[in-house]
C-alpha cells in the first residue's frame, strides 16, 4: 500500500511540474494527509460467455463494470494479463486498453479534473467481461481527506481565469456520488453556469 501511494504521489508530483505549480507537492500531500481517504480494492471478473449483444455496443460481451469516473483525485490500476478495460473517447467510442501485467493504469479522478480546472480530464472507462479468462484487477485510489475543499488550485488561477466549478468538500462529492447512479456525471452538479 506504501509503495503505490508512493508511486502516486510521484506521479501528482511530476504532474505538478507539468502544470508550474509550486509547491511541487500540493496535490500529493493530500494522499499523504494522515486523513486521507483512500481506498484499495481488488475487483474479479470470472469469464463469461458471449451474450446476445443488447444494445449492440458491447460487441456480446457482459459488462463487468459500468460506465464511469473515478471520482477521487487519482486512480493507480493494475490487472493480470486478460482484456476488458475500456476508455470511452469524446466522440462516445470506446477503445481497449491492452491488457499488460507489467504496467500501471493512472486514470485521473473527478476532483483532480475540478482541481486542475479542468486542465486534466476524469475519463469514463467500463469493463467488459472476457469470454475465456477471469480478469482480475488492483487499484488503489487516492483520495483527499473528507473535510478537504476541492476547488481549482490558487496558483492555477492567473489573471482572469475563472473557476469552471462551484467549491464543495470531499466529503459532499462523495455523498453525491454514492446518491446517484455509477454512470451518472456527477460533476455537473458543480459546474458553475456560464454568464452569457
Ligand atoms: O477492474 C478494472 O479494470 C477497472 C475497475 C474500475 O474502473 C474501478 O474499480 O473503478
Ligand atoms: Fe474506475
Amino acid at each position: 500500500m506504501n509503495s503505490v501511494k508512493k508511486m502516486a504521489c510521484e506521479i501528482l508530483e511530476t504532474m505538478a511540474d507539468g502544470l508550474k505549480i509550486q509547491p511541487r507537492n500540493v496535490l500529493s500531500k493530500l494522499l499523504m494527509d494522515e486523513e486521507s481517504d483512500s481506498v484499495f480494492r481488488v475487483n474479479h471478473y470470472p469469464p463469461c460467455p458471449e451474450v446476445q449483444p443488447l444494445n449492440g455496443n458491447s460487441n456480446g460481451n457482459m459488462i463487468g463494470f459500468g460506465e464511469h469516473t473515478d471520482p477521487q483525485i487519482i486512480s493507480v490500476l493494475r490487472s493480470n494479463n486478460t482484456s476488458g478495460l475500456q476508455i470511452s473517447l469524446r466522440d462516445g467510442s470506446w477503445i481497449s486498453v491492452p491488457p499488460d501485467h507489467n504496467s500501471f493504469f493512472i486514470n485521473v479522478g473527478d476532483s483532480l479534473q475540478v482541481m486542475t480546472n479542468g486542465r486534466f480530464r476524469s475519463v469514463k472507462h467500463r469493463v467488459l467481461s472476457n469470454r475465456e479468462k477471469a480478469r482480475v484487477s488492483m487499484i488503489y485510489f487516492g483520495g483527499p481527506p473528507l473535510s478537504e475543499k476541492i476547488a481549482p488550485l490558487p496558483s492555477l488561477m492567473r489573471g482572469d481565469q475563472q473557476s469552471l466549478y462551484k467549491e464543495f468538500t470531499w466529503f459532499e462529492y462523495k455523498r453525491c456520488a454514492f446518491n446517484s447512479r455509477l454512470a451518472a456525471n456527477r460533476l455537473i452538479h458543480f459546474e458553475k453556469i456560464a454568464a452569457s
